[in-house]
């Protein structure tokens, strides 16, 4: 009695200090791969068994951002880093306004059909949170495994290339594996479909540059970047005709999404006729690129393993806007598909970045001969997790529709617009919550 009376701390010190997650499941947790392989371990989410596409992220943080990410939908998540859970799960709840995005993650709730961890923190230390991992997946009724060896799966992952997997939990971590036709195949869906927006919205209503927002999955940093530089961003379906309200806009952006980006040959149509006939700024991340890339007239094809995690060093062949050719940039990434590199490339376009480690297509702009401003990329800018290497890319993209909105301004005889004086109204570096 004497002594718990004398190391309670009040309230407030305590705040931040580690906390238990309370104890973790006793049951049992398998990991069957299509290929054959089983990996035993235990369960610590929700006691049910999924299908999924098991892939594996580099990343050292931001757990809680890349289970919330839209684009890991259908993915049994594998995270080579060893401990996860440490810094637990923060609320998710921002206050809803026309400024903000309303979640303090990338959506609503996990996005990811299951986890993989070599070792789940038991404790959780961090000012913003509010539950432990085991808690986060237990409420949100999705199943994860500890105690397995990550390093082996992502061995293999690498070599046989990102596999068909089920995470099978209790009585069934010991059950027979299913035959392969059992496998369920994400890549058949069309997952976009089941993330977008169902309805047309907007944030920040009266901002001053009016972008046009193709929803693929977005993640809520890309909302937050655009409104946070005072873009009016109007988020619309993924397969939204765009072609009939186009007029309204200054630009138009292009989202990350989940799954194949050939079940979003819909999208293309519509941007191909987009780039036809309008000529404002277009800009689009990851499923946004490949959709761009696939519209100017190249093929998307499956990576052996893609790229996750945040620290894929891209190399830039081309200057634009804060982009310097012949510069590395550290990004974020979470992506399966790439854009092929073609010779010639299409006309009128030429690549913006590569890949250092594995030379695929990081990014594609319009030639300044084309007279348009359309850019690809196929990390994250918005990071969150990773770094902000790339940020600016938002600034350079809205100062582009700047320029655009003023040059197609009517300027009375004698006067003269000075663009530069539309640029920057927001300061260089907006701070990121990761
Ligand atoms: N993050 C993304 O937008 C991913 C795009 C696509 N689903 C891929 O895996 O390549």
């Amino acid at each position: 009695m004497f002594a718990r009376s004398i190391i309670r701390l009040p309230t407030t010190l305590s705040r931040g200090f580690a906390t238990h997650t309370g104890p973790l499941s006793a049951l049992p947790a398998t990991l069957r791969l299509k290929t054959g392989q089983s990996f035993h371990g235990r369960s610590f989410g929700s006691p049910r068994s999924v299908f999924g596409e098991t892939v594996f992220s580099t990343s050292i943080t931001s757990y809680t951002e890349s289970m919330t990410d839209p684009s890991y939908r259908g993915q049994i998540l594998v995270f080579t880093t060893p401990l996860i859970g440490n810094y637990g799960i923060p609320s998710n709840n921002a206050p809803i306004d026309s400024q903000d995005v309303g979640v303090v993650l990338e959506s609503q709730g996990i996005q990811c059909s299951a986890i993989v961890v070599a070792d789940v923190a038991e404790k959780f230390s961090h000012h913003s949170a509010v539950e432990s991992l085991a808690s986060w997946c237990r409420r949100s009724n999705i199943p994860a495994i500890t105690g397995v060896d990550t390093r082996a799966i992502t061995r293999l992952l690498r070599d046989q290339g990102t596999t068909l997997g089920r995470l099978a939990i209790g009585a069934d971590a010991s059950a027979p594996a299913p035959v392969s036709e059992q496998y369920w195949d994400p890549s058949i869906e069309n997952l976009v479909d089941q993330v977008s927006t169902k309805y047309p919205y907007q944030l920040n209503p009266t901002g001053k540059i009016k972008i046009a927002v193709l929803d693929f999955g977005v993640k809520a940093n890309i909302l937050r970047s655009l409104v946070r530089r005072n873009a009016a961003v109007t988020v619309l379906p993924w397969n939204y005709d765009f072609n009939s309200i186009r007029d309204k806009f200054d630009g138009l952006f292009l989202t990350n999404g989940p799954g194949n980006p050939g079940q979003c040959m819909e999208a293309v149509s519509i941007l191909r006729k987009t780039l036809q006939e309008w000529n404002k700024p277009v800009f689009g991340i990851c499923m946004g690129h490949q959709i761009i890339g696939m519209a100017a007239g190249l093929e998307a094809y499956r990576m052996t393993f893609g790229n996750r995690g945040h620290n894929q060093p891209v190399l830039a062949l081309a200057s634009a806007g804060s982009i310097k050719a012949g510069r590395v940039y550290v990004t974020s990434q979470n992506h399966q598909y790439a854009l092929k590199l073609s010779d010639p490339f299409p006309q009128g376009w030429e690549p913006f970045f590569i890949n250092c480690n594995d030379s695929s297509v990081e990014g594609i702009k319009s030639t300044p001969e084309s007279g348009k401003k359309v850019w690809g990329v196929q990390f994250h800018p918005e990071s969150a997790g990773g770094p902000l290497d790339t940020i600016e890319m938002f600034t350079d993209f809205l100062d582009e529709c700047r320029v655009h909105k003023a040059e197609n301004v009517k300027t009375p005889v004698g006067t003269t617009i000075d663009a530069a004086s539309f640029m920057r109204e927001q300061p260089a570096r907006v701070q990121v919550t990761a």
